[in-house]
């Protein structure tokens, strides 16, 4: 709360000799409404409106930063009743009703509780640049300071409700073209206009609005009512497994009904209630989890700075490679392509051009924008220009021997500062790197594909990779726009060591009885994108069965034997790209049952001389996702235990985004901690009992689950890989 020890974060005001009180909000990095923040807000308040010399205020954000929000890690912290009123009141209170106005200078962000605080205010000038939004739905709660009332009024019903139900921001130019901000312009002349325009509003030549009160921007009530309702619905459709998007529309609606003081009661009720529950709490592990995964011990805790990259070479321009040079070229970066062959070129350069041209045509770039990229990219059939590169990622296929030779030759033709990146999924980067001396440059760059839209990379660091290698390749990443995980080297790394028995799992229970298509069903209401089995379709039998042999290689203890995908693949079927695999596809790419996957199934378990288990036929939704989900942990359990991911949280983020593990669950390991080690781990045991090594709980959980420990909690010893 602030009241103890060093106030975190202030506001500092500034009265002029044009009657104005400048107050600005300093709480580094993001200016944070933290507690200490809005009591000083208040102080300041009161201060000015009750100061002779002060005509107006303009309320701003040091740095560049109007206000992030409300301060993330208060989240859930103890606060008195009274701490409540006033930091909620305030803004309608002091700030709104006040017989001086205000006025919001706006630059760089003004999220959340930021946004807020200036549609309290009675005009709102931002430069062109700065980012509006209320993301609060991305935590799991809902706007609390108003939003769900002020955004509508602002912008009309239909826009507040797509930007709090995305949690995606405007920019200041937009917000000026929907009527959330007043004018727009340059960064030099904010403070300037939004002084004069206090001034204007206090001597009646600008008008004295107050949002809340507002009701010219919104639909007539029929309308209102249709679109609440089409909302309400889609969400239903969209996210059944949270109510933070059913109670936001709700206060929105209690809003237009009832009238906004209504309408702000029903909001306050909700956020607060909002805030306790475990999907909040999921939500917000995972935002700090996403920023934690970049900073790692002993590698970003060194001082060292990224040294600049500018062009990048990719080896491959199949479908990885191709996604991976429009990641970069989206983001500015240089990029030449290299091929074996003219025909590969063309097709790799063809690939690129229609991922921009996509883009383009979902309006996110210009024409002129999308040419200059191209012009960006180089296609080549040798290593002549590959001198001036600072970067290669390899996209070769998985073939060891072809990447050893590629990483040869690029040892010979690159500068010796180049850093050498390849985007295998499970080949171990010291063997892919044997044949060369510079070892300190090799790194793991694992995409994931479509490699231009997934967020994760994973940076695969060995025993020889520099740290400086690693923070070069997490400063590209970010600026990707990817989120990087740093992992150890390990056959599958960390995001294909876990997803491995996910698949594996559904195809043990197909083998002995549950309904394939009710399994998905299960898993996909669970909240995953699609069931194991969909998935396998998706991915294509022949890289679940490359990758099903490194497993059986590295881990046959615990690698599960089926014979289902061998034997579908006898029949040419081998997934989506071949219409026919455990689904199959019609021309629009629906998966549809397929009454034939019996056959394959009973010839399976003829083969491997395995019969229906009659306790699993029958199997309750929740044993069928702890079978498939419990599998899962006990390997996160291991990649942790063994130092693979520095913490817990790594795995987390790398579940959600690798795996699309549903972020409101707080991803796997967080998920786990929500159940309990001893729970899954007797789970496990009954298990490997009945059915042998693929369930057996690895020594991490039981451990764990001896002690009656988080899974989550700091691994002690010093088995660290990174
Ligand atoms: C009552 C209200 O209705 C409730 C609210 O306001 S809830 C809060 C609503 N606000 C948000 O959801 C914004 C969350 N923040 C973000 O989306 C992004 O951080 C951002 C767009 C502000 C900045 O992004 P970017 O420049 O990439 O920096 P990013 O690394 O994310 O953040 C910088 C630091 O600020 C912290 N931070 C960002 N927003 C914060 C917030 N609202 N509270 C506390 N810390 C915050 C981050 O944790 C990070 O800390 P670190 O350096 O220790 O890791």
């Amino acid at each position: 709360m602030g009241s103890e020890g060093r106030a975190k974060g202030t506001t500092a005001m500034e009265v002029g000799d044009d009657g104005v009180a400048v107050i600005t909000i300093v709480n580094p990095p993001v200016n944070a409404l933290s507690y200490d923040v809005i009591f000083s807000l208040v102080d300041n308040y009161n201060q000015a409106l009750g100061r002779d010399d002060v005509k107006a205020i303009v309320v701003t954000g040091r740095n560049g930063k109007f206000c992030g929000g409300f301060d993330i890690t208060a989240f859930g912290a103890p606060k008195g009743q009274k701490d409540d009123s006033r930091s909620v009141d305030f803004l309608t209170e002091i700030i709104e009703a006040a017989k001086k106005p205000s006025v919001a200078a706006i630059d760089g962000l003004a999220l959340g509780g930021g946004l807020e605080l200036a549609m309290a205010c009675h005009a709102r000038i931002s430069t062109a640049t700065a980012q509006l939004g209320l993301p609060e739905l991305q935590l799991g709660i809902i706007p609390g300071l108003g939003g769900t009332q002020r955004l509508p009024r602002l912008v009309g019903i239909t826009k507040s409700l797509e930007m709090m139900l995305t949690s995606k921001p405007i920019s200041g130019e937009q917000g000026s073209n929907y009527g959330l901000v007043d004018a727009v312009v340059l960064k030099d002349r904010l403070l300037e206009t939004a002084r004069r325009w206090a001034i204007d509003i206090s001597e009646y030549r600008k008008p004295w609005i107050a949002s809340l009160y507002r009701t010219d921007k919104l639909e007539p009530l029929g309308e209102a009512k249709e679109i609440i309702q089409f909302a309400r619905s889609q969400v239903l459709k969209q996210a059944p497994n949270v109510k933070h998007p059913r109670v936001c529309i709700d206060a929105v609606e209690e809003g237009i009904i009832s009238g906004p003081r209504a309408g702000y009661l029903k909001e306050a009720k909700g956020a607060r209630e909002l805030q306790q529950t475990l999907t909040s709490k999921s939500l917000v592990h995972f935002f700090f989890a996403q920023r934690g995964a970049s900073k790692v011990p002993g590698i970003t805790d060194r001082g060292l700075t990224p040294r600049s990259i500018h062009m990048v070479a990719v080896l491959g321009g199949g479908l990885m490679g191709s996604g991976i040079a429009t990641a970069l070229l989206l983001k500015n970066y240089t990029v030449i392509l290299k091929e074996v062959n003219q025909n590969y070129l063309q097709g790799g350069i063809s690939r690129i051009r229609a991922n921009l041209e996509s883009n383009a045509k979902k309006g996110r770039m210009t024409l002129t924008k999308l040419e200059k990229m191209i012009s960006s990219l180089k296609g080549v059939l040798d290593y002549d220009s590959f001198k001036d590169v600072d970067m290669v990622i390899e996209a070769a296929i998985e073939d060891v021997s072809l990447k050893q030779q590629i990483f040869a030759d690029l040892e010979k033709h690159c500068h010796p500062r180049c850093i050498l990146a390849s985007n295998t999924s499970t080949i171990d980067l010291n063997i892919i790197g044997e044949k060369i001396r510079c070892r300190d440059r090799v790194v793991g760059a694992h995409f994931f594909s479509p490699a231009h839209v997934m967020p994760l990379l994973e940076i695969v660091h060995t025993q020889h990779t520099s740290p400086q290698v690693v923070v070069d390749l997490l400063d590209v990443g970010k600026k990707m726009g990817k989120t990087p995980v740093v992992v150890g080297n390990c056959t599958g790394f960390a995001v294909n060591r876990i997803f491995f028995p996910y698949t594996q799992g559904a195809l043990f229970l197909v083998e002995r009885g549950v309904d394939a298509y009710r399994l998905d069903k299960v898993i996909a209401k669970f909240g995953m994108p699609m069931g194991p089995l969909r998935l396998l379709d998706l991915v294509g039998f022949g890289v679940s069965v490359a990758t099903g042999l490194q497993f059986i290689e590295k881990f046959p203890e615990r690698t599960y034997r089926s014979m289902i995908i061998p034997i579908l693949q006898e029949d040419k079927r081998n997934g989506e790209s071949t219409k026919r695999g455990f689904y199959m596809y019609d021309e629009k790419r629906r998966a549809n049952a397929d009454p034939e996957l019996q056959k394959y199934i009973e010839k399976a378990r003829n083969v491997s001389s395995i019969s229906i288990d009659s306790k699993l036929t029958s199997l309750p939704e929740k044993d069928i996702l702890e079978m498939i989900f419990f599998p899962v942990v006990n390997e996160a359990c291991r990649v942790l235990a063994e130092g693979i991911v520095a913490k817990a949280a790594d795995l987390d983020v790398a579940s959600i985004m690798g795996m699309g593990f549903p972020p409101y669950r707080g991803g796997i390991m967080f998920w786990a901690d929500s159940l309990g080690s001893k729970y899954i781990c007797s789970r496990l045991a009954e298990w490997s009992k009945a059915y042998g090594g693929f369930f057996r709980p690895c020594a991490y959980l039981v451990e764990r689950a001896s002690k009656g420990a988080l899974l989550s909690a700091p691994v002690g010893g010093s088995t660290a890989r990174l």
